[in-house]
């Protein structure tokens, strides 16, 4: 069954198409990696698909309901949500504290929301910092935080904007392991990412961006063979 259905999506910013007419489907369950250059477009897609900013032109339908243009708050209520490659948690409120206010978006009451809340903190192994402020967790614990206020606006489509950027790579295998889980859970995945061996290990499709368009998409290993993939992002070493 098709999730997401992006059709012509643009976006300008003063005369730069940032994203070009991109047309994707994504089907319920799957885990796509979106590949690209610096600037290809990869944030700004995941900005026009949950809502923080409104496209130029083009259509984004979400299980069946057409949700183009609509703010970011009721794109995740819907069950579409994303993180953000420059993770921004209240510093000064704890762990619990910051994953309650996002769990708070799905339980009216104050006990649920924080009992909510606790479970996916358990979820993403957070538990030991579930007091700490959030301004004193490490780099890997930060991405965790940020995996957890997501997962506590139960999405359906989670959009991952670079969760392993900064980590170093013994810090990464269990992040991977963790993203493995809440696909097998059942969570559909869209995932830029710039670390290759993460790509490819979760990735199930892969799309790849350049100047705001698709260049390729398809089965991993084909795509990381095209030569116009390779030219544009991956050079002849990795290939
Ligand atoms: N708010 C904005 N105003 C003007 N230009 C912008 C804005 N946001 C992005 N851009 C431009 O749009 C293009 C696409 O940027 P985007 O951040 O989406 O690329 P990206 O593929 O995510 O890159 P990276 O891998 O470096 O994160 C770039 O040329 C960028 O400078």
């Amino acid at each position: 069954m098709t999730l997401l259905q992006v059709d012509q999506l643009t976006k300008s910013f003063s005369g730069l198409r940032a994203v070009s007419d991109v047309d994707v489907t994504v089907t319920d369950g799957e885990f796509l990696g979106i590949i690209g250059p610096n600037g290809a477009g990869k944030t700004t897609l995941f900005s026009l698909l949950a809502g923080q900013l409104p496209p130029t032109s083009g259509r984004v339908v979400f299980d069946g309901q057409d949700i183009t243009g609509w703010p970011a708050d009721k794109v995740a209520g819907a069950g579409l949500v994303r993180t953000f490659q420059l993770m921004r948690p209240f510093e000064s409120m704890s762990v619990l504290e910051n994953v309650a206010v996002a769990a708070h978006h799905r339980h009216r009451s104050r006990r649920a929301a924080r009992r909510h809340a606790l479970e996916v903190i358990e979820r993403v192994r957070l538990a030991e910092y579930v007091h700490a402020p959030s301004g004193s967790l490490p780099t890997a614990g930060l991405k965790r935080l940020e995996l957890a206020r997501a997962l506590a606006l139960e999405p359906r489509l989670l959009l991952l904007d670079e969760v392993l950027a900064g980590l170093v790579p013994a810090e990464r295998a269990p992040i991977i392991e963790l993203l493995r889980e809440i696909h097998a859970d059942g969570v559909t995945v869209m995932f830029v990412e710039h670390i290759m061996a993460a790509v490819m290990a979760l990735s199930e499709r892969l799309l790849v961006m350049a100047e705001g368009q698709e260049l390729a998409l398809g089965d991993p290993q084909e795509v990381i063979r095209d030569p116009r993939v390779v030219e544009a992002y991956l050079g002849e070493d990795y290939a």
